[in-house]
């Protein structure tokens, strides 16, 4: 049998790295993905191998393992845990990470080793040392601020779980499915241990609004969900500078226990933000109430305040910086998106700006060696597809 699962890329609008500290953030899905195409052999003479498969398509990278070398790595799955998610202890990290080495990941690949014992840890817990071939693609960036870590775990635990005895799907249906509420839920936090190993220590932000979709607000573990009632139309420019999220996360805690009151001010205003920005974002568009451009100018200027902030953690970076002044010349505000460091950054386009204003900014970024992409927000979260071979 062979399970398809695609998960969503994200955008923070308000709110990154705070939301690691309690604050509220906004994040919003994007229409860029991460697929996985998971087949499970079901005739014995093709189970015999025993060998587990990771291929990453985009990089050119093929892993295999045999079960048994695995099995002495990570022991006591001959029972997997599907409904019980559970944390990779950080011996147990080392120990998979030590085995991934054993290939040879490329140097400049090295990030990709905590991606594929998170992959390791999601499999055997959810299948145990059963044989089967993962294969991963993807048209996210990767370090760049668009949660790729996160809609790689969300597409994993989503096709792990679709090919357990946890979830049940008409397997007779065609095409792209969604799971039940309580399934999302069990994907969600399967998702989140597989982000633990990636990231250290992540809010849950990234793999919440790759499972559900839409746009949210995000406080401490739990998500409302946002009706926009105006157009959000947003630039995203990579910067292509090359970032990790865990090591950024870990600079922001470090800043935080040297200046704790001021970190501290610098959480609380931008858990207003984001309820600020989010209140603007649902108002209802009745007459009588702010225009739209009034609303931009709100959104525009409550994102100049976030951006500053987060100058204060210390996570902007010349790149960004850049893409700020380039924008606005063209009175564009922008902000990093995702943990900063280079990565994305976001632009306001007002609903009322010209095709030609936008040419020509993104001709002046793309000039800078930038990469400039307008991506739809808000679409569906997770879903799965079966083909059965039988
Ligand atoms: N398609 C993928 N295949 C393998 N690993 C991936 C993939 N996407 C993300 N990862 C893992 O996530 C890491 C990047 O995550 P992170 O630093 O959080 O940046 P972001 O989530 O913003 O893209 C990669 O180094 C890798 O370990
Ligand atoms: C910085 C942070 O707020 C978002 C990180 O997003 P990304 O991995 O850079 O896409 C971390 C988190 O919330 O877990
Ligand atoms: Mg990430």
């Amino acid at each position: 049998m062979e399970v398809k699962a695609r998960a969503p890329g994200k955008i923070i609008l308000s709110g990154e790295h705070a939301v690691v500290h309690g604050s509220t953030a906004v994040a919003a899905s994007i229409d860029l993905h991460t697929q996985v195409s998971l087949t499970i052999p079901t005739g014995d003479s093709e189970s015999k191998d025993g060998i587990l498969k990771l291929h990453l398509k985009d990089m050119g990278l093929a892993f295999a393992w045999s079960l048994k070398r695995i099995q002495e790595v990570v022991p006591g799955l001959d029972v997997p845990f599907p409904l019980q998610p559970q944390s990779c202890l950080s011996e147990s990290v080392k120990a998979i990470v030590a085995l991934i080495e054993e290939q040879n990941v490329p140097e400049v690949n090295v990030g990709l080793s905590t991606g594929i014992c998170a992959f390791i840890w999601l499999y055997t817990s959810i299948h145990g040392y059963k044989p089967a071939t993962a294969v991963i693609t993807s048209n996210l960036p990767l370090g760049s601020g668009l949660g790729s870590s996160a809609a790689y775990c969300v597409s994993l635990s989503a096709a792990l779980l679709a090919s357990s005895n946890a979830v049940s799907f008409d397997l007779s249906s065609h095409g792209w499915l969604s799971f039940g509420g309580n399934e999302l839920e069990l994907v969600n936090k399967w998702a989140f241990e597989g982000e633990k190993i990636i990231h250290g220590r992540p809010s849950g932000i990234d793999n919440t609004v790759s499972t559900f979709g839409n746009m949210i607000m995000f406080k401490s573990g739990k998500l409302d969900l946002i009706r926009s009632t105006m157009p959000l139309k947003m630039l995203i420019t990579n910067t292509k500078v090359g970032r990790n999220t865990k090591a950024l996360v870990a600079g922001v805690s470090k800043r935080t226990t040297r200046h704790p009151d001021v970190m501290s001010a610098v959480f609380t205003a931008v858990d207003s933000i984001s309820n600020e920005l989010s209140t603007i974002i649902a108002s209802p568009a009745s007459s009588g109430d702010l225009s739209i451009t009034e609303k931009e100018g709100k959104l525009e200027e409550l994102m100049e305040m976030n951006q500053g902030l987060l100058q204060c953690m210390g996570v902007s970076h010349s790149s960004i910086e850049t893409v700020l002044r380039t924008t606005l010349k063209y009175k564009l505000v922008s902000k990093l998106t995702g943990a900063g460091g280079g990565g994305c950054v976001l632009t306001l386009l007002p609903a009322l700006l010209s095709e030609t204003i936008i040419n020509k900014v993104v001709a002046e970024l793309e000039s800078c060696g930038f990469q400039c992409l307008i991506a739809g927000i808000g679409g569906k979260g997770v879903e799965v597809c079966f083909h059965n071979f039988s």
